[in-house]
């Protein structure tokens, strides 16, 4: 077992340093990394998917590459087009409504985004359910006119009613993430209704075999995203990724340029906006090296303890 602690290049999500616990089993690596916000109880799938990687492997993919998408957090317009440029990606997703970013500064971002992708690139934006309808409505429609054209719009607002009268007010499609993957049940959200799109995460949906009954389910085209976790979870999600019988749209899982170190030499980073599909996940030869101090590695291990306990 390794405890791992990165800092992350800009903050995300609220948080500046991404933590977690890689564990090893028969099968190679998995990661459990579940945010600092979730419970016990919420955190019981991420441990399923890092079991499921350690312990069982994964199912066989039928594609070897996966396109990927780039993603900007909050940051200058000037710094999300350098961030663009440098990933090599084709796709980008901006996050949007952020407390700290109006949404004047979000349409400059995405701008400055669009130039740095040319007029073939798409853009996608990602509210983390910030707005509520009224808010949303026009505010979709903005962001649209300043990306010249969005691929789509994840979860503009938390509950599905609302992502379906957005989605009947705007031209834009809709992808569903949280409504998805914080849902009681994930197999039984009545997501189709609502979104055009469903965001699977590995972790939170319990393993790439989980997710693939999600798909299933929710009869909607699927794109495959991080919780900007090191190339071990990243892994898992590029198993999932290739593993799905319909993938027609790029995935977020080029997400290890948001942190600032990995524990592995064998890295997951985007090459020309592709990522190969794994067979098991990276050895983390790198881990010691990002070890977690340890007073922090004794919360983990207590943490770990306790959704093992009821999982
Ligand atoms: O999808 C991506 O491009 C990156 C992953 C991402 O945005 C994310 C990462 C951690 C937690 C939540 C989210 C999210 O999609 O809302
Ligand atoms: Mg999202």
């Amino acid at each position: 077992m390794k405890i791992y602690a990165i800092p992350l290049r800009n903050r995300f999500r609220g948080i500046t340093v991404r933590e977690g616990v890689l564990l090893h089993g028969a099968a190679g690596w998995g990661e459990f990394c579940p945010f600092s916000d979730y419970s016990d109880a919420e955190s019981v799938p991420w441990l399923a998917a890092a079991v499921e990687a350690s312990e069982r492997g994964w199912p066989a993919p039928v594609r070897e590459r996966v396109e990927i998408n780039t993603t900007v957090p909050v940051v200058t317009p000037e710094k999300a087009h350098a961030l663009v440029r440098a990933s090599g990606c084709r796709t980008a997703k901006v996050k949007v409504a952020d407390p700290r970013s109006s949404l004047a500064d979000d349409c400059a971002r995405v701008e400055a985004v669009r130039d740095a992708l040319g007029p073939a690139g798409a853009i996608r934006v990602d509210a983390n359910a910030a707005w509520d309808v009224a808010t949303a409505v026009p505010a979709i429609k903005a962001l649209d006119r300043a990306a010249a054209g969005l691929e789509y719009a994840e979860q503009p607002c938390p509950a599905l009613d609302e992502l379906a009268e957005v989605r009947r007010r705007v031209e834009v499609r809709i992808a569903a993430d949280e409504s998805i993957r914080r849902a009681e049940d994930p197999l039984k959200v009545a997501v189709a209704g609502a979104a055009d799109i469903a965001v699977l995460k590995v972790a939170p949906l319990g393993g790439v075999r989980r997710a693939l009954e999600v798909a299933e389910a929710c009869g909607l085209p699927c794109v495959v995203s991080s919780a900007v976790d090191t190339s071990v979870g990243l892994a898992a999600g590029l198993a999932l990724a290739g593993a799905l019988p319909e993938l027609g749209f790029a995935c977020g899982l080029g997400t290890i340029s948001l942190l600032a170190g990995d524990v592995s030499t064998g890295s997951l980073s985007p090459v020309d906006g592709q990522l190969p599909v794994p067979r098991h996940a990276p050895e983390p030869d790198l881990a010691d090296a990002v070890a977690a101090p340890p007073e922090l590695a004794s919360d983990w291990r207590d943490r770990l303890a306790r959704v093992r306990a009821l999982s």
